[in-house]
């Protein structure tokens, strides 16, 4: 498609298939990742984001069309609050001024179906307001292994709705909506699946999806439509891709 695209993540799983996906279309993918990438970076850190964003300007000084943020931890510690939200927000905000230079510019980021649960409301208030002093101070660990992680999905999901349809994004013709994987078959969720009883578990949290676990590719594919030309009409949409769950949540189960 001759698209300039960033995808963070890119060195694993989802991120890897997508800026493959993304290649073989025909399209200029920049990879970021922690290492094995164009832009090695830590996006765990301030100084590894503001890096990330700096070379980004640095290698596409003509412009960006899109940039998809699959990097992220599913872990219980401190880092998930930082790769996933701040390695999320900083970059792409860090990047707007290189996506108004395209004619379709889109941002698509990553939630999880996790965000269908219900979230610690202090922790993803502190989030939006971008208070992780506060957030340290009174959650110096979790010992709930999805209390971030959960958190950092709906802090997204909220954040990406605000920038959808706020002037200096929407407003300024920037596509912005997210993908919310379910249980996907990648090196984050391999221990758990080869552990059986954990394996049971997850897949009765997705009755639809029938022993069938989702590939990195079929994440990879909703990615390349949400960020190419053709998804002019989504804005501020997130697209569960869970195989039914979300709508089994909502209470329509017509089985
Ligand atoms: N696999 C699933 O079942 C599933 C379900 C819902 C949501 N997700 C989300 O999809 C995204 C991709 O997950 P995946 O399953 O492909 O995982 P993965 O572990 O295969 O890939 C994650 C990538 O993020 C990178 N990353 C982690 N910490 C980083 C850091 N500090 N700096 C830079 N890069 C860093 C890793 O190096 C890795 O390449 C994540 O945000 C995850 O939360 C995954």
């Amino acid at each position: 498609m001759n698209r300039s695209i960033v995808v963070t993540g890119a060195a694993s799983g989802i991120g890897k298939a997508t800026a493959e996906l993304l290649e073989s279309r025909g399209d200029r993918v920049v990879r970021v990742d922690i290492r094995n990438a164009d832009i090695n970076a830590d996006l765990a850190t301030i100084e590894g984001r503001a890096e990330a964003v700096a070379l980004l300007k640095e290698s596409l000084k003509d412009g960006v069309d899109g940039i998809v943020t699959w990097a992220g931890l599913g872990g219980p510690v401190g880092a998930t609050l930082l790769v996933n939200f701040f390695g999320t927000i900083d970059l792409v905000e860090g990047i707007h001024p290189l996506l108004l230079m395209s004619t379709a510019p889109r941002v698509v980021v990553t939630s999880s179906r996790m965000s269908l649960e219900k979230p610690n409301e202090e922790i993803v208030a502190l989030l939006l307001k971008r208070n992780l002093t506060e957030i340290v101070r009174r959650y110096p660990s979790s010992e709930d292994p999805t209390e971030f992680y959960c958190a950092t999905k709906v802090a997204i999901n909220r954040w990406m709705r605000h920038l959808a349809v706020s002037p200096d994004w929407g407003g300024r013709g920037i596509k912005v909506n997210a993908i919310a994987p379910g249980l996907t078959e990648t090196p984050m969720t391999r221990s758990t699946l080869d552990n059986d009883v954990q394996r049971q578990y997850l897949l009765a949290m997705h009755p639809q999806a029938e022993n069938v676990l989702s590939q990195p590719i079929e994440l990879a594919e909703i990615a390349r439509f949400l960020v190419g030309p053709e998804s002019s009409m989504l804005i501020g949409q997130c697209i569960y891709a869970d195989r039914g769950t979300e709508a089994i949540l909502r209470g329509v189960n017509p089985f």
